[in-house]
């Protein structure tokens, strides 16, 4: 049973900007609210939905007339259109932000003109209430000025036809969330039903407050704000033996589709919750769902985070500890206060993507027997891993192989570049976190091979190290998604080598057992990021995927065996 006396918040759109707080706390905290002062004449309202009433009342092959090719489910519903709609009918329009739209909609329908001007003028206000709405939203979380013009804007006219006392009580929309941005809905004033379910799971009647419109926050708002905007579950009742009717505008997406998450909302403590997507294939997730419900259908685009261990090198021995928990439980750690000079970072990467465009006959100049590779490995190397290049040097330890791998470089390369280059290396091998604190117990730890890697991001996700190479994890899902094309992703990558047996956990005044060991050739790895573009994952002790956020200005390191660590193709 729905509980009593709880209501929907009122925002009075004629009292901004006193309200934005009372409507921070509704979008963030409840998710929906009841507008008033809006703006749209009561007249109009009324007229809309004596149109509505007659729209529903049009021969069915009429009906059928209106189709959205464009928009998923963009089309008439007649009832029994999905296994528990059996009260709902509804009209579609898409996009409805368009006024070229609108008018299809009525040819299509062939409305009367008296009708055609109550619907144009209808849309063409509770479009530009929309606008209004989102812009609002979006300056109650601390964005000024932000525009939604470029979105579209999907509209439905809905009836529910309750025919006998046996529906009462009925589920005629069973709970779901909006898959839009922001939804506008004016409600039947005059017959309930729609229920809000609030955080300790009781469903809430919505009263229709009389000639107010109902805003909610869609899947898309809590994607787009980091989760700063509340999804509110909801559900449509049968409260009476008659036709309500509804008439819903939903915000989705920018106009290309792609839904990625502000920037302003992303930072070391609110890391990005979801992955970048296309609106659509987000639909296609959706409509696979039992429900339709924001937490269900986004758990595929979930990324899972973890916040690596940041060891602070100015604060050794302290930091001992942690980086023991961090070298035995998770097998990697971030390095902050490592005096490696950012620019020479920045510079780095912009050598790194320089050497990726000499030609291909140059680069394989590049030979070096040590390495299994042979020091170039073009991306043609394995069929497995085609978006992968990358160029080594052995050993990076000695100023004279940097040299040497210069100068076979050296098409173009100017003195600058080289000293990057040298610069880099050397400081990664002469530096490394492991210098201090990680001092070999009667075993020999040398820096030794040294990665410049290049990826060009696209469509499958590769892992380096060892075999297997490649893990084609989600790469189905990605190549859809066209918009990664063409980004491209620079590390660098320090292995230090070992070939005789370390006691490491001693060495970190821990348990021996697990890593008394040899450690193979590959003991250590220091990574610098691309702190562009993502796509490290680390697989925890589950064997899920976590995502590496890259933090600024830290190096990775990880320990052993890197078959571990992934790299996968996504930003
Ligand atoms: O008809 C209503 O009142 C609600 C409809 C709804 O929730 C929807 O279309 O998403
Ligand atoms: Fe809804």
């Amino acid at each position: 049973m729905a509980k009593e006396g709880i209501v929907v918040p009122v925002i009075d759109l004629a009292n901004f900007p006193a309200e934005l707080e009372k409507l921070a706390a509704a979008s963030t905290e409840v998710g929906c609210f009841q507008v008033i002062n809006h703006g749209i004449p009561v007249a109009l309202l009324a007229e809309m939905k004596e149109t509505a009433r007659s729209l529903f009342e049009l021969p069915e092959e009429v009906k059928r007339r209106n189709v959205n090719p464009n928009v998923i489910d963009g089309r008439y519903r007649p009832r029994n259109f999905e296994p528990n709609g059996k009260y709902h009918e509804s009209f579609s329009i898409y996009d409805a932000a368009l006024p070229s739209d609108v008018l299809s909609f009525c040819s299509a329908l062939d409305v009367s003109p008296q009708q055609r001007k109550v619907i144009t003028e209808y849309f063409g206000k509770l479009y530009g209430l929309m606008l209004v709405m989102a812009s609002k939203v979006v300056e109650s979380l601390g964005l000024v000025g932000r525009s939604f013009e470029e979105w579209s804007c999907q509209a439905r006219v809905m009836s529910y036809k309750f025919t006998s006392q046996e529906d009462i009580g009925c589920i005629a929309a069973p709970l779901h969330t909006d898959s839009s941005f922001l939804t506008i809905l004016h409600a039947d004033e005059c017959v309930g039903g729609l229920q809000i379910i609030d955080a300790n799971g009781n469903f809430i009647d919505v009263d229709p407050l009389p000639g107010a419109i109902f805003v909610n926050i869609g899947d898309m708002g809590k994607v787009w704000s980091n989760g700063r905007l509340y999804t509110v579950k909801h559900r449509v009742v049968c409260k009476e033996v008659t036709t309500r009717f509804s008439i819903g505008l939903f915000l989705l997406a920018p106009k290309d589709g792609n839904i990625g998450t502000e920037l302003a909302f992303i930072d070391a403590e609110h890391p990005k919750l979801y992955q970048n997507f296309i609106y659509n294939e987000y639909r296609k997730q959706r409509n696979k769902c039992e429900y339709k419900i924001s937490d269900l259908a986004l758990r595929v685009f979930k990324r899972r985070i973890y916040v690596v261990p940041v060891i602070d090198l100015a604060n050794l021995p302290a930091e001992l500890e942690k980086l023991a928990a961090a070298s035995t439980e998770l097998g990697c750690f971030g390095v902050s206060n490592h005096d490696m000079p950012m620019s020479l970072l920045a510079k780095m990467k912009e050598a790194a993507r320089s050497l990726f465009e000499i030609p291909a006959d140059v680069k394989l100049r590049n030979v070096i027997h040590n390495l299994e590779d042979g020091g170039y490995r073009p991306p043609t190397f394995s069929p497995k891993s085609p978006f992968y290049e990358s160029l080594g040097i052995y050993d990076a330890a000695s100023p004279a192989d940097v040299h040497s791998f210069c100068s076979t470089l050296d098409a173009s390369p100017q003195q600058w570049f080289r000293d990057t280059v040298k610069g880099t290396m050397q400081f990664l091998a002469s530096a490394p976190p492991a210098g201090d604190c990680l001092v070999v117990n009667g075993g020999v730890l040398r820096p030794g091979r040294a990665d410049i890697r290049w990826m060009n991001n696209r469509r499958t996700v590769l892992a380096w190290g060892r075999p297997p190479f490649i893990l084609n994890i989600e790469g189905k899902r990605l190549s859809q998604n066209s918009n990664l094309d063409g980004f491209r992703r620079m590390s660098v990558v320090l292995v230090f080598q070992h070939t005789q047996t370390l006691v490491f956990g001693k060495l970190l005044g821990a348990d021996t057992g697990r890593f008394s060991r040899p450690v193979y050739e590959r003991f250590l790895t220091v990574l610098q990021e691309d702190e562009c573009v993502g796509g490290l994952e680390i697989m925890d002790a589950n064997g899920n995927f976590i995502d590496m956020d890259p933090l600024p200005g830290t190096l990775f390191v990880n320990i052993g065996d890197i078959g571990k660590v992934l790299i996968k193709s996504y930003f």
